[in-house]
């Protein structure tokens, strides 16, 4: 069974308050951090002992048939942005693999240079290279039996994917410097969060190698088209922390609730993650955490950033809104008057833009910089 709903429960509970006006008593609805159970021995949880949370069924479609794929001996080609969990995802194929009991190991093709990385996966024999006062062998050598999963692969220089494609056709390494081949058996998971297929297409990446490790590919969606995993991974991530430093789960309050839901995360889980943990510890001990503890002018660049790069419209429009005369405050006095022309158009956009002087598409992006809820498209009547 995957890590499903009954074991993320999030506990809500409600509480009466006086509105922020003092006319009425609202309820206010909390979600504290749940209790992690103790993993069951089959749920997802990462090579140290972390839990994984997988809620969103296209992750638990993906999860399973990683699991199935995992009983092959298929080489398997991970898609996806950037921190979204495709080394969590590899982990789940070694883990339920038939070479569970060999050794997976992990090589991040982006972090280290060619020599290096060429020396890392075939080993080397003593002298080969300056620096090489003793023989070792690499990677691949190692791993015999195992998985080997290369990050970013799409990285990978070209001379080296040529040697790697014939390590692979050949089922046979030979270290840098030496004269013996050497079987392998290993199995290839790779991760990229490149467009792959595009990279074979302009000749950065070779297609042969393409193949070889795409025996399947797997694209793990953004976190942002992940809605039911954001809050339970926020809770999770601080209710580990509160943990790790002695203190009591923290609460969210209800608009920090809605900002973590209109993020797009460009960083996804990892964002995520750093982002709870920093909340938690410039948060009061067992406070409620609210927009005040969480880097909000870094989270609206970041989404603005997103934006513009997601479309190219936006990055074209270069126009900003003309400071009124007599404004204290630019960021704060935009801010305002996008919310008050918005609120004149009764939520109409395009209005609301002509009224402002700029296009429709810079107050979208303005929106999003500013975090402020885009308004529901109206429907016409007939
Ligand atoms: N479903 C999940 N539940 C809990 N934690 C997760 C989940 N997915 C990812 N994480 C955590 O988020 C962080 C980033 O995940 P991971 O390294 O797997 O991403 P990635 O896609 O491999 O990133 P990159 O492309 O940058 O290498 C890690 O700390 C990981 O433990």
């Amino acid at each position: 069974m995957l890590t499903s709903r009954a074991n993320v429960s999030v506990e809500a509970t409600e509480s009466a308050r006086e509105s922020p006006d003092g006319n009425h008593v609202e309820l206010v609805r909390e979600q504290s951090v749940r209790v992690i159970a103790g993993a069951d021995a089959d749920a997802d949880t990462t090579d140290r002992g972390d839990e994984v949370v997988i809620l969103e069924p296209s992750m638990i479609q993906i999860h399973q048939l990683a699991r199935r794929v995992a009983a092959s001996d298929i080489s398997v080609l991970l898609l996806g942005e950037t921190g979204s969990g495709k080394e969590i995802l590899a982990e789940t194929i070694h883990r339920h693999s038939a070479r569970r009991d060999k050794p997976m190991l992990r090589l991040n093709c982006a972090a280290i240079s060619e020599s290096l990385l060429e020396s890392e996966l075939f080993g080397h024999e003593k002298g080969s290279f300056s620096g090489a006062a003793q023989a070792k062998s690499g990677l691949l050598e190692m791993v015999n039996g195992g998985t080997v999963f290369l990050d970013e692969v799409g990285e990978m220089p070209l001379s080296l994917q040529a040697k790697l494609l014939r390590v692979i056709e050949d089922r046979k390494v030979t270290r840098v410097g030496g004269l013996k081949p050497r079987d392998i058996n290993v199995r290839f998971v790779t991760a990229t969060n490149r467009n792959l297929a595009a990279e074979v297409a302009r000749g950065a990446f070779r297609a042969d190698l393409y193949y070889r490790f795409n025996g399947i590919s797997l694209e793990l969606p953004p976190l942002r088209e992940r809605l039911s995993e954001i809050e339970p991974l926020v809770l999770m991530f601080l209710n580990r922390t509160a943990k790790q430093i002695g203190r009591k789960p923290p609460t969210l309050s209800p608009e920090v609730r809605a900002m973590l839901r209109r993020h797009p995360w460009p960083g996804n889980i990892r964002e995520l993650r750093n982002l709870a943990e920093r909340a938690l510890v410039v948060c009061g001990d067992g406070e409620m955490i609210t927009v005040e503890h969480l880097p909000v002018g870094e989270m609206a660049r970041a989404a603005c950033a997103f934006a513009r790069a997601s479309d190219p419209l936006l990055s074209m429009s270069a126009s900003t809104i003309p400071p009124p005369l007599g404004d204290a405050g630019p960021g704060r006095s935009e801010r305002q008057r996008i919310t008050d022309a918005l609120q004149q158009c009764a939520g109409n956009q395009s209005s609301a833009a002509k009224m402002l002087g700029i296009s429709r598409t810079t107050l979208v992006s303005r929106l999003i910089e500013y975090n402020l809820p885009r308004p529901r498209a109206r429907r016409r009547k007939d």
